[in-house]
């Protein structure tokens, strides 16, 4: 049975339409990276799979059960853990008092000092959460996620105001968790996290899946080389060349982004003997996922 399974949620604030058919599923052991620039619809993704914002429409199943708000079901949140917001814990009860706090939620959990120690801050647990350091804060929110050894984890941009070291712990954190058969749904602004941690990889772009896939599946995906050059040919022509994606002109000058920069500069030379000034570059792949999430999303569904 699947820890998560959800087909076709939908999410709208008013007008501004936030998950507009979003699919993913997720198995025991996997992690599954959310990426998305600001503002895609990764946190109201979260918070919809947990019940707490109530989905227009769609269906959500975790571990097999449809979900009807998690707040009802004592049983499926003993099985869950979510990574929450630094806002939502109170600022002066101590490290421990949290700890204690979080434990006390669930019957076959961690203890307070378990929790103190999964969170690294054994020499801080009488210190208000108020006084903690940011990269403190998300360490402690972390541990607490794990106070009921979840079978399935959301972590909402767990790494955010990490320091480099922090981050790589958190990271290793997640890969043992893995390890041991949790599946974690995470979301990130940071390809190199999603690089690091993913079994798949879901970017999110204006509340659609605009591409979704391994890591290595997602590279390959992103790896696309830029051709420039000036030519006498159309947009559409050019558009109709092998390997191009997308056709852009700015003056005289024409970029074209190509899946396979060889194919696509042969056709072109074939069509047009008179193309000038021909450049072909490759594509940092961050810069190749700005580019995936800064093309309208239905454009990009028609491309694919
Ligand atoms: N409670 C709400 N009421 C109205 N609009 C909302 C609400 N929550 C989120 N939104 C809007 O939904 C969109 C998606 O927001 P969301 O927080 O899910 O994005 P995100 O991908 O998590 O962004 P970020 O990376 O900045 O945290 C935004 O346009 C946001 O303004």
């Amino acid at each position: 049975m699947l820890p998560l399974d959800v087909q076709r949620l939908t999410k709208a604030y008013g007008s501004n339409t936030v998950l507009a058919g979003v699919d993913i599923s997720l198995a025991a052991g996997e992690v599954l990276c959310v990426l998305g620039p600001n503002g895609a619809g990764k946190t109201t993704l979260i918070l919809t799979l947990l019940g707490l914002v109530k989905a227009d429409s769609g269906e959500i199943r975790l571990f097999g059960n449809q979900q009807q708000g998690i707040t009802r079901s004592q049983a499926l949140r003993q099985q869950l853990g979510v990574m929450m917001q630094i806002g939502s814990l109170s600022a002066n009860l101590s490290v421990y008092e949290q700890c204690d706090l979080f434990s006390s939620y669930y019957a076959h959990g961690y203890s307070a000092a378990e929790l103190v120690q999964l969170a690294g801050l054994e020499s801080h647990a009488i210190q208000r959460f108020g006084n903690l350091s940011g990269g403190q804060k998300q360490r402690l929110l972390f541990a607490l996620a794990l106070a009921g050894k979840p079978k399935l984890l959301f972590l909402d941009e767990p790494t955010l105001g990490m320091d480099v070291e922090a981050r790589q712990a958190l990271w290793q954190q997640v890969k043992q968790l893995r390890q041991q058969g949790v599946a974690v749904v995470l979301t990130t602004h940071y390809l190199e996290e999603a690089e690091q941690l993913a079994d798949s990889i879901a970017v999110l772009h204006q509340g659609r899946i605009v591409a979704k896939g391994s890591p290595e599946e997602l590279k390959a995906l992103m790896q696309y080389k830029v051709v420039r050059c000036r030519s006498r040919l159309t947009d559409a022509e050019l558009a109709l060349l092998p390997a191009v994606l997308q056709v852009s002109r700015k003056q005289q000058q024409i970029t074209l982004h190509s899946r396979h920069a060889e194919q696509t500069v042969r056709a072109l030379l074939d069509a047009d003997q008179q193309v000038t000034d021909l450049e072909v570059r490759p594509v940092a792949l961050e810069q190749a996922f700005l580019h995936l999430t800064q093309t309208p999303a239905t454009q990009q569904e028609q491309a694919a």
